[in-house]
């Protein structure tokens, strides 16, 4: 990029995250439309602000009302979306904000550039491994009817591919867990790796 310097704040990243006790990290949430990304980062949240952490949630719903409003479901505008809430999320990091992001994701190279932009163990993929029949059983806002039927066009997992990750660092699945084990068992991993007390 020519003719653009970066300018190093005096403020840095780990002293905002000192600031606030606490250390910044990144919770990526991928997976099926109704695998429970929303359900579980949310709780998650819940969790994490009763402990008394600063956090914040992107969910895929609410930022394409807003950041990514002129983006659709094409490869190409996932492939934008993600590398936009990949770069927001790092923002958020670097405010020394404990970040959620739930997304569907579905290209492991673009689940990999966001974690390319963390510092090693700061991004942390949860795989929200439901399977696809249960989802579509849950159909929570009548999409998988929509798609079936031919209305929605690239709908993931029916007519738009997803790539499940090999290696997260954290696997759900919400068709054998409950809401309080999921939340349990990423306490229990922020905790196992020094994210939080
Ligand atoms: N064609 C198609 N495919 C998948 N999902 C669709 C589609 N059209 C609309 N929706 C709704 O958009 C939500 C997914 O947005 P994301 O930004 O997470 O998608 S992506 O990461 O860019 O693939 C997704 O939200 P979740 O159900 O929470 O996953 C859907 O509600
Ligand atoms: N153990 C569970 N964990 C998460 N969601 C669950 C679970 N059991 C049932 N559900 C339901 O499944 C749906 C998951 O939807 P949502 O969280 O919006 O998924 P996504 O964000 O991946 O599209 C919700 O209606 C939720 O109430």
């Amino acid at each position: 990029m020519s003719n653009i310097v970066w300018h190093n704040h005096k403020v840095t990243r780990a002293d905002r995250a000192s600031n606030k006790n606490q250390k910044p990290c990144l919770l990526w949430f991928t997976g099926l439309s109704g695998s429970g990304k929303s359900t579980i980062a949310n709780a998650l949240d819940v969790a994490l602000h009763e402990r008394g952490y600063h956090t914040f949630l992107l969910d895929g719903d609410n930022v394409r009302h807003g950041l990514c409003k002129d983006l659709g479901f094409s490869d190409d505008d996932r492939v934008e979306n993600i590398r936009r809430i990949g770069e927001v999320s790092k923002l958020f990091a670097d405010a020394g904000l404990i970040v959620l992001s739930a997304f569907i994701s579905p290209f492991t190279s673009d689940r990999r550039l966001v974690r390319n932009l963390f510092p090693a163990g700061e991004f942390i993929e949860v795989f929200m491994d439901t399977p696809l029949d249960t989802c579509e059983d849950r159909d929570p806002k009548g999409l998988y009817q929509k798609a079936r039927a031919g209305e929605i066009k690239h709908f993931t997992g029916i007519t738009s591919p997803y790539e499940a990750p090999e290696r997260p660092e954290v696997r759900l699945d919400t068709s054998a867990m409950t809401v309080e084990q999921c939340v349990e068992s990423l306490i229990e991993y922020l905790r196992h790796r020094e994210l939080i007390k």
